[in-house]
C-alpha cells in the first residue's frame, strides 16, 4: 500500500507548516485561531435558539427581544470572524504559492539538462503553474468547512452540558463516531483504490506474461481455458474490490444516520419522561438540522479532500529537496572558501576515475584519470562523439559526474564550487541585452582596456556607436558570430577564476577571432589553467600538453611533438585537420 493513502487528515496541515515555514506562522496561527473562534460563535447561535424559544413560548415572550440580540451580534461578531479568516486564509495560501515557486523554479534549476524535457521536468512545471490556484482555494474553501465541522458538533455538546448532560454525551459520542467515520471511510476507500491498483498491475503482469508464453502453450497443445482462468481471477478480483469500496463509502452515511437517530431517540426519550420541556425539544431540532448540516458537509468534503493531500504531499517533498539542497549549496560553498581565496593563481585539475553517464543511458565518460598542471594549456582533442564536451562540462560543473572526483588544488569540488572557480568561452555566446560593458563585467571591477586588448574586442567596440556603452544583445547593435565570440571571451577574462575552459571544438571562427583566442591564451598563459576542446592546429600548437580521448576514455596524452612522434589517434587527427584546413606547420 502506498504510504498516501494512509495519510491522516492532520497531516494535511502539518504539511501546510512544513511548505508555508516559519515566515506563513503568524498568517496560520490567525487563520485557525479565527476559524475555531467563528465556529465557536456558530455553535453559540445554535444555542442561543434554546433560550429564545423558551422565552417566545414563555410568560413574557418580549423577552426573546434580549435573545435575538444576542444571537444577531453573536452572528455579526462570527461574520466579521469569518470575513478575517478568509483574509488570513489567502495569506495562507499565496505563501503555498510562494513556495511552490521558489522551491519549484530551484528544482528545475537544479535539473540535468539533459532532464529539461523529460517527466521530471513537466511534472515539475505542472507543479509551479497549476498548483497556485487549488492552493489557495484549498485553504479557503476546504479548510475552514474542515475545521468547522470537526469542531461545531463538540462545541455544541459543551453548550447542551447546561440542558441536558445525556444530549450533551450522546453530541459528544457522535462527534467522536462521526470523524472516526469519515477517517475510516477515507481509509478503506484509499486501501481499495491501492488493491484496485495492484490487482490492474497483477493482470497486466499475467497479460504480459501470457502473451509471452502463448507460442509456448500452442505448441504443448493447451487449449483457451488458460485465458479463461486469468480473466476469472480477474472479475473474481474486481468484485472484493468493489465489496471493499462501498463500505467505505456507506461507512460515513450510515454513522450519521445513527448519530442523528440516537440524538433525536434521546431528545424525545427526555421529553417523554419531563427531563426537557416541549419548547427545549423543539429547539434540539435546531440544534439538529445544524448538526446534519455540518456532517453532510464533511461528506462532500472527502473526495477534494482526498486531492489537496496529494497536491500538499508533492509541494511539500519539493520544499523539503529545496531546503536539503539549499544547506548541500551551504555546505559546499564554505568547503570552497579557500578556492576562492586562490581566485588569481592557476588552478592544478586533477580527475580520478572519472564516469559519467547520461539519463539515457549514454556513458559518455568512463574511468577519466587526468591531471591539469596549473598555468599550463591542455587541450582536448578526439573525434566527433569521444566525450570531449561532456568532459569539459564536468570540470566547469555544468554536470556532476556520474562516478569518480574532481580536484581543484588538491581539495575535492562540487559541480557548483566549481561554476564559481572556472569561466568557461562557449561554442557560440549568448549575449543578454544591455551595454557591452553589462555582457562583459559580471561580478569584480576587471582592467576593461587590458580586457579588450587581451579578447582583441577594440575593433569591436570601435564600430559601436557608444563603446562599452553600446546596448547589444536586443536587437540594437547587431554582431557577427566572431565578434560575439570576442564578446564571450572578454567576459571569460573578466572573470577572476583561476581556470578557463574554451570549447571551440566545432565553432567556425573567423580569422580575427582565432587569432584572438590564440593571442590570448598566449598572453595569458601561466597565469590560469587552460583547457581547451578545439582542432585548430593553432590552438593545439599552443598547448603544453594535449589529452586524447577515444569512446569517453583518455587513450593517451602528452606534448604535441610526442604524439605526433608515437602515431596513433592524435597524429590520425592532425593529418585531418591539416588536410581539412589547408594549414602549415
Ligand atoms: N545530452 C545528451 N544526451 C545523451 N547523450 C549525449 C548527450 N550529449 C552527448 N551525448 C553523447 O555522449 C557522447 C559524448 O558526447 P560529447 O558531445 O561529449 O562528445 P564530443 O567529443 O564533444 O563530440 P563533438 O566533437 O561532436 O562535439 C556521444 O556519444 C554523444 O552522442
Amino acid at each position: 500500500m502506498s504510504s498516501d493513502s494512509t495519510r491522516i487528515l492532520p497531516t494535511v496541515f502539518a504539511d501546510v507548516r512544513v511548505i508555508t515555514g516559519a515566515a506563513g506562522r503568524p498568517h496560520r496561527l490567525a487563520f485557525y485561531a479565527l476559524t475555531t473562534l467563528s465556529t465557536a460563535l456558530q455553535a453559540a447561535a445554535v444555542l442561543l435558539s434554546i433560550p429564545l424559544l423558551r422565552a417566545l413560548f414563555g410568560d413574557t415572550p418580549s423577552d426573546a427581544w434580549v435573545w435575538v440580540a444576542a444571537m444577531v451580534a453573536v452572528l455579526a461578531v462570527g461574520w466579521t470572524a469569518d470575513i478575517l479568516a478568509t483574509r488570513a486564509g489567502l495569506r495562507v495560501g499565496f505563501g503555498l504559492i510562494d513556495a511552490a515557486e521558489s522551491a519549484g523554479v530551484s528544482a528545475i534549476g537544479r535539473l540535468d539538462p539533459a532532464e529539461l524535457h523529460g517527466d521530471r521536468a513537466s511534472r515539475l512545471r505542472d507543479l509551479v503553474t497549476k498548483s497556485g490556484p487549488e492552493s489557495v482555494s484549498a485553504i479557503v474553501l476546504l479548510f475552514s468547512p474542515l475545521i468547522h465541522a470537526a469542531l461545531l458538533v463538540p462545541m455544541l455538546a459543551v453548550g447542551l452540558l447546561f440542558v441536558s448532560w445525556q444530549l450533551a454525551v450522546v453530541a459528544l459520542v457522535g462527534g467522536i463516531v462521526l470523524l472516526g467515520a469519515f477517517y475510516g471511510g477515507r481509509r478503506a476507500v484509499a486501501k481499495s483504490e491501492d488493491r484496485f491498483a495492484e490487482a490492474g498491475r497483477a493482470l497486466d503482469d499475467r497479460m504480459l506474461e501470457f502473451g509471452w508464453a502463448q507460442p509456448t502453450l500452442r505448441a504443448a497443445g493447451v487449449g483457451t481455458g488458460t485465458v479463461d482462468e486469468v480473466l476469472a481471477d480477474s472479475r473474481r478480483r474486481g468484485f472484493r474490490l468493489l465489496a471493499w469500496q462501498i463500505p467505505g463509502d456507506l461507512l460515513f452515511t450510515v454513522a450519521g444516520q445513527l448519530v442523528l437517530l440516537a440524538f433525536g431517540v434521546t431528545t424525545g426519550a427526555l421529553y417523554l419522561d419531563g427531563t426537557l420541556s416541549g419548547v427545549t425539544a423543539a429547539a434540539m431540532v435546531v440544534v439538529l438540522l445544524r448538526v446534519v448540516e455540518t456532517t453532510g458537509s464533511l461528506s462532500l468534503l472527502a473526495t477534494p479532500i482526498a486531492g489537496v493531500e496529494r497536491l500538499l504531499a508533492q509541494l511539500r517533498d519539493l520544499v523539503v529537496e529545496d531546503l536539503a539542497a539549499e544547506q548541500n549549496t551551504v555546505r559546499r560553498s564554505t568547503s570552497n572558501d579557500a578556492l576562492r581565496e586562490a581566485y588569481g593563481a592557476p588552478v592544478p585539475v586533477r580527475l580520478s576515475e572519472v564516469g559519467y553517464t547520461y539519463p539515457d543511458g549514454t556513458r559518455a565518460l568512463d574511468g577519466v584519470e587526468l591531471t591539469i598542471p596549473a598555468g599550463e594549456i591542455t587541450v582536448l582533442v578526439g573525434a566527433s562523439g569521444s566525450g570531449k564536451s561532456t568532459l569539459l562540462d564536468v570540470i566547469s560543473g555544468l554536470r556532476e559526474p556520474s562516478t569518480g572526483r574532481v580536484d581543484f588544488g588538491g581539495d575535492e569540488t562540487t559541480a557548483a564550487g566549481r561554476l564559481q572557480n572556472a569561466s568557461m568561452v562557449f561554442q557560440t555566446t549568448s549575449l543578454r541585452p544591455g551595454t557591452v560593458r553589462e555582457n562583459v563585467v559580471t561580478s569584480a571591477e576587471p582592467d576593461l582596456v587590458e580586457i579588450a586588448d587581451l579578447a582583441r574586442l577594440d575593433a569591436v567596440l570601435d564600430s559601436l556607436p557608444e563603446g562599452w556603452d553600446s546596448r547589444i544583445g536586443d536587437g540594437s547593435n547587431t554582431l557577427s558570430g566572431g565578434e560575439r565570440q570576442r564578446v564571450g571571451l572578454a567576459r571569460a577574462l573578466a572573470k577572476p577564476a583561476g581556470l578557463l575552459l574554451v570549447d571551440e571544438a566545432t565553432s567556425s571562427l573567423d580569422v580575427i577571432t582565432e587569432r584572438a583566442v590564440v593571442d590570448s591564451l598566449r598572453r595569458i598563459r601561466g597565469t590560469r589553467t587552460v583547457v581547451a576542446v578545439t582542432h585548430r592546429p593553432a590552438l593545439v600548437a599552443l598547448a603544453d600538453s594535449v589529452i586524447v580521448l577515444d569512446h569517453g576514455r583518455v587513450v593517451d596524452s602528452g606534448a604535441v611533438d610526442d604524439l605526433l612522434a608515437r602515431g596513433g589517434v592524435f597524429a590520425d587527427l592532425w593529418q585531418r585537420w591539416r588536410e581539412a584546413e589547408g594549414w602549415q606547420v
